[in-house]
């Protein structure tokens, strides 16, 4: 079946070559590439297969890993906490079991799920890829249509390599010019989260395009995809390019040689054709962006660093209420402003933000400087690839004589599956993706920013304008 009679989407392409049969209604039966499996959603779902008596399909499609209840620290030694503890062994029996590949606790290669995908070159444009969590959005920046799902189709993948999938919606947002100096991909994603809101794409696969997003590096563009999900869309995408064609070459699970060369000319076709119709478009100036922090407890309740929390009184009934109660979690004054915010906690990882050059720009900032004070300052790469990428480069070694803790890779900080937990009422800079009431412990007080931006939190005690250092 070709499609070539109308301009399709980048999304409508990847659809349409992985619909394997119509199923009821509008939905489809969607070929799976890679699965992605950790130990939070996964229980369920092998133990669904051991009851019905089935097998894994495609174990070789399949690759499972520990990230969220992993300490950060004392790998060598047994997790004490022991629900952490009994999920790990838990995933570590069925892997064994049901023949499925695994990334070791102690293996150079773990890492959060969505960080040793692209690393190990697992992700690659194309590809349906889903994994039971939401944030596999990320590898939409290879041009992948990648998703998350629940325990249930867990276990409906890992038995037929399927799914059964109502066809989105299709949104392109479109950033036009550059983003200012001191200003990232993750300023550009909290900005367009604060604009559509956080059911502003529900239903939607966003396409991300325009000349900034030409411009991001990879690691840039898995932010933006990454944090697409907390704008409610059901992935993010960004066309392969020659910018993903050079991270690709030479990782370990992309083809070589005269491989690579075949499959880049596949991927070059990889695009939206002219006159592709979109459901909805939204156009950013990207010279508009400015370093963004959460005030509240939403990503969509965000502001210029520059900006004011807001004055719930200004506002109509509803949305006053949700203020009100915000900036009570928050501890935060009505129209007080975010620079010069005092913060407890400093923590640079999860996976909208522990690649290598997420860690780069966090030491371009801390090289030479010390954390104030009372701080207490984190830093989690993503991957053991990435850390030791960084020890390579003596990242670590900034961080350390700056006074910033250096830990193993793991979903960390980013919500409290693991130690690495707020104390109630401590005030985090953290370059996560959520700062719901309670997300980084109980009572825990989460401010999203740019790497850059936490850094520089880290070396003044507050909330400062990393354009304004000295
Ligand atoms: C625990 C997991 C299922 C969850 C998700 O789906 O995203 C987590 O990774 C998160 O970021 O909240
Ligand atoms: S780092 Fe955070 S957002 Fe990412 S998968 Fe882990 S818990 Fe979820």
């Amino acid at each position: 079946m070709t499609h070539t009679d109308y301009p399709r989407t980048l999304f409508q392409k990847i659809w349409d070559r992985h619909v394997v049969a119509p199923a009821d209604g509008d939905n489809v039966v969607l070929y799976i590439d890679r699965h992605l499996v950790n130990e939070v959603t996964s229980p369920q779902a092998f133990e669904g297969l051991r009851i019905a008596g089935r097998t894994v399909r495609r174990p070789g499609a399949t690759i499972a890993v520990a990230d969220h209840n992993v300490p950060t620290t004392d790998r060598d030694r047994p997790i004490a906490d022991s629900d952490s503890r009994a999920q790990v062994a838990t995933l570590e029996r069925n892997v064994a079991e049901f023949g499925v590949p695994y990334v070791p606790l102690l293996s150079r290669a773990q890492g959060i799920v969505h960080v040793i995908g692209p690393d190990l070159g697992l992700t690659l444009p194309g590809l349906t890829i889903v994994c039971g969590d939401s944030h596999t959005s990320t590898h939409g920046a290879f041009g992948a249509l990648a998703f998350g799902i629940g325990t249930s189709e867990v276990e409906h993948v890992l038995a037929t390599q399927t799914l059964i999938q109502r066809p989105a919606k299709n949104m392109l947002v479109k950033v036009a010019g550059k983003l200012p100096n001191g200003v990232t991909a993750k300023d550009l994603i909290l900005a367009i989260v604060g604009r559509i809101g956080t059911a502003g794409a529900n239903g939607h696969v966003i396409e991300y395009a325009g000349e900034a997003i030409d411009a991001l590096d990879m690691a840039g563009r898995m932010t933006v995809c990454n944090m697409s999900i907390e704008a409610g869309a059901r992935a993010g995408m960004i066309a392969p390019d020659e910018v993903t064609f050079a991270y690709l070459n030479g990782r370990p699970m992309v083809p070589h040689g005269a491989a690579f060369e075949r499959a880049k000319a596949e991927w070059l076709a990889l695009r939206s054709d002219e006159g592709a119709s979109y459901d909805h478009q939204i156009d950013i100036d990207a010279a508009d962006v400015e370093p963004m922090v959460t005030w509240g407890t939403s990503p969509e309740a965000v502001t210029s660093v520059r900006g004011r929390v807001p004055d719930p009184t200004a506002l109509g009934p509803d949305a006053r209420r949700q203020v009100e109660r915000a900036l009570d979690y928050m501890g935060l004054l009505p129209g007080s402003s975010l620079k010069g915010l005092p913060i407890d906690v400093v923590f640079i990882g999860s996976c909208t933000n522990s690649r290598i050059e997420d860690l780069r720009s966090a030491a371009q900032i801390v090289r030479g400087r010390q954390v104030a004070g009372a701080v207490r300052a984190l830093v989690v790469p993503g991957s053991g690839q990435v850390k030791a990428q960084a020890e390579a480069e003596g990242l670590d070694r900034i961080f350390k004589a700056a006074g910033f803790e250096w830990r193993e890779p793991g979903c960390s900080m980013c919500l409290g599956m693991n130690p690495d937990r707020l104390r109630p009422g401590e005030r985090c800079a953290s370059t996560s993706n959520r700062n719901f009431e309670g997300r980084q412990g109980p009572g825990g007080r989460t401010h999203l920013m740019s790497p850059a931006m936490a850094a520089a939190a880290a070396l003044f005690g507050h909330i400062v304008d990393v354009r304004e250092l000295p």
